[in-house]
């Protein structure tokens, strides 16, 4: 039995944060964070290949057009290619004046010395000091007392301080993280970084960064909330800190604890692209800046391609982004089941109505064109699909808006074909289902237009006469009525026997590309009480509806 009947004899809840009066959850994010990427460096530390310098190189050209400020390039003292990708970059000059880069280092001597080493000749920079202080680690991976665990901290940042004065010409900036701050005790991460601060003497005008990583993301994200305003709170000298967060997503809120937190009262938001990172990632950027987004907030990140950005990243970590993936994933602008499809159909139409600029189209919780996408494949068709469904793609693909009834008719030929495909269909098999349903351009037939003139008798009645092949044999006909319509039914009723009383006739012009044709669609009713459609497609909008009169009467002959 590998779960346990009670979990509780193994695993334990996470404690509340002694915080009566929070403030954030009344809170509304009104302006975007400082971002930091961290795909060069938590995202790169957790895939299978690390990035090699042409991959680093092509993923920090994304973040800077992107928009990102801050970008965490590497961790130097990991070996070779770090140091030689960082010190390349440095040199390259290609970091934008506008955007800082900053490495990451473990809080020892010669790593240390190693990180300021990558960076020489940098215009400014953040060197990011690291050591864990939550109680596993203290006891499993130090072995050390609270005083001891602290004192690597101070060690670190004393290392740097010095490290920082011997290369003056660069615009240093620190920032420290207290490891596993999700699970420490939270006056303990207070007294680490109080420390910490003493010795880098942070001003307002250069304050120090203080990263609160929820390293292992452990409670729900309330909780993450609660410890970073408890943390704000009690921090002395409050503003000469930028406050940071860092979330992981080991419970699937990483977004939602980053932004509780800003919530909370944070200025900076650390992550990666897609929510790459360690285990379950890191807080994915993307999202967070497109929630923001989607509330009228400006997040300051372009994501205006994301396919674009999607096919960089993919390419870079090896890694697919999911289809689920919320705002890029293939799949999430595209509806397959019925009620979805009528809904978004609808909200198109209405949105193309109204002079109205706020977005309301239901199931879609932000304009798909907003990013690059287009609408074609918002909707999709199988076996859950409905109406709204084909109606859309028809219209999409061939520019026919079939009326409602008539998507009626033709839904059991689409839901037949789906049943018996077992797939998606696409716009060709849709298209090849209408063809089929209503005669259109095809030889296939029992009745075909060959041609047909009309001409206004003196009464002023309409005469067609005109040649129509019979199972492909040429016949003459001609018959009188009161309009185009009328006369063709005479025709057919006159030479074939064939009664047809119409019921509605809609027609339009087609509406893809260049095309300058017509559609006419023609619901009749037959002798024996059944309703036909029939529809006509030709560059003569006349010719379209004598079509559909044919089409109608190849309908009603096939049964
Ligand atoms: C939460 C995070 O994502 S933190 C970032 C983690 N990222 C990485 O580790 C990627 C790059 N790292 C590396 O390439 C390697 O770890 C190196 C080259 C930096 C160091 O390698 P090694 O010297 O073999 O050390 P290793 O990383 O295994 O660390 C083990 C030692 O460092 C100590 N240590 C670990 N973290 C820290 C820290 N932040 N500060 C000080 N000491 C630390 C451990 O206690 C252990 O000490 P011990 O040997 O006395 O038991
Ligand atoms: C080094 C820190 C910021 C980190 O990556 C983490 O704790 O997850």
């Amino acid at each position: 039995m590998p779960m346990l009947s009670d979990p509780s004899v193994k695993y334990s809840p996470f404690p509340q944060v002694p915080l009566t009066d929070r403030q954030w959850p009344t809170r509304t994010i009104t302006a975007p964070p400082r971002w930091l990427s961290t795909d060069l460096r938590d995202g790169n530390q957790a895939i299978v290949d690390p990035m090699d310098a042409h991959k680093k190189n092509r993923f920090f050209d994304l973040l800077v057009e992107v928009g990102v400020k801050e970008i965490e390039v590497g961790f130097p003292s990991a070996g070779a290619t770090e140091f030689d990708f960082i010190s390349g970059l440095v040199k390259s000059g290609r970091i934008p004046d506008d955007v800082i880069v900053q490495v990451l280092t473990q809080s020892r001597e010669d790593l240390i010395r190693t990180s300021f080493a990558s960076l020489t000749g940098a215009r400014a920079a953040i060197v990011h000091l690291y050591n864990a202080v939550s109680p596993a680690w203290r006891e499993v991976v130090f072995g050390m007392t609270k005083d001891q665990v602290r004192d690597i901290a101070v060690h670190g940042a004393k290392v740097m301080r010095d490290e920082a004065g011997k290369q003056p010409g660069t615009d240093w900036h620190f920032q420290y993280s207290p490891e596993t701050f999700s699970t420490a005790e939270l006056d303990f991460s207070l007294e680490v970084c109080e420390a910490v601060m003493e010795v880098l003497a942070p001003t307002p005008e250069h304050p120090i960064i203080l990263n609160l990583p929820a390293t292992v993301e452990a409670a729900t994200p309330n909780i993450y909330a609660d410890q970073v305003e408890y943390f704000i709170r009690n921090l002395p000298k409050r503003e000469s800190a930028v406050i940071s967060l860092h979330t992981h997503n080991d419970r699937g809120t990483g977004v939602a604890a980053a932004e509780l937190a800003l919530m909370a009262g944070a200025d900076r938001v650390e992550g990666c692209l897609f929510g790459n990172g360690e285990r379950t990632g890191n807080c994915c950027l993307v999202t967070m800046a497109l929630n923001m987004y989607t509330q009228g907030v400006d997040p300051k990140l372009d994501f205006s391609d994301i396919d674009r950005v999607i096919e960089t990243v993919e390419y870079c970590n090896e890694l697919p982004v999911h289809q689920r993936h919320p705002y890029g994933g293939e799949l999430v602008y595209t509806a397959f089941s019925g009620s979805h499809q009528d809904a978004i159909k609808k909200g198109f139409a209405a949105n193309e109505l109204q002079n109205d600029p706020h977005w309301r189209v239901p199931y879609l919780p932000i304009d798909p064109a907003d990013l690059g996408r287009s609408y074609e494949a918002v909707i999709r068709v199988n076996s859950q699909s409905g109406k709204g469904g084909f109606a859309w793609v028809l219209e999409q693909d061939q520019g026919l808006k079939l009326p409602k009834k008539m998507q009626a008719d033709f839904s059991p030929h689409v839901q037949r074909m789906a049943d018996e495909l077992g797939r998606e269909l696409g716009a060709p098999d849709i298209w090849e289902a209408f063809k089929s349903a209503y005669h259109v351009q095809t030889e296939k037939k029992h009745f075909q237009l060959v041609d047909y003139e009309e001409r206004r008798a003196t009464d002023g009645t309409r005469l067609l006469s005109g040649t129509i092949a019979v199972q492909g044999q040429e016949q003459s006909v001609s018959g009188r009525g009161n309009g185009l319509i009328s006369s063709v039914l005479s025709t057919i009723e006159e030479s074939f026997g064939l009664a047809l009383e119409i019921v509605d006739y809609t027609e339009h012009a087609l509406t893809t590309g260049r095309d300058s044709r017509a559609a006419a669609y023609l619901e009749c009713r037959t002798p024996d009480g059944r309703t036909i459609w029939g529809v006509g497609i030709d560059e003569d909008v006349a010719t379209a509806s004598v079509r559909a009169v044919l089409s109608a009467a190849n309908s009603a002959v096939s049964g």
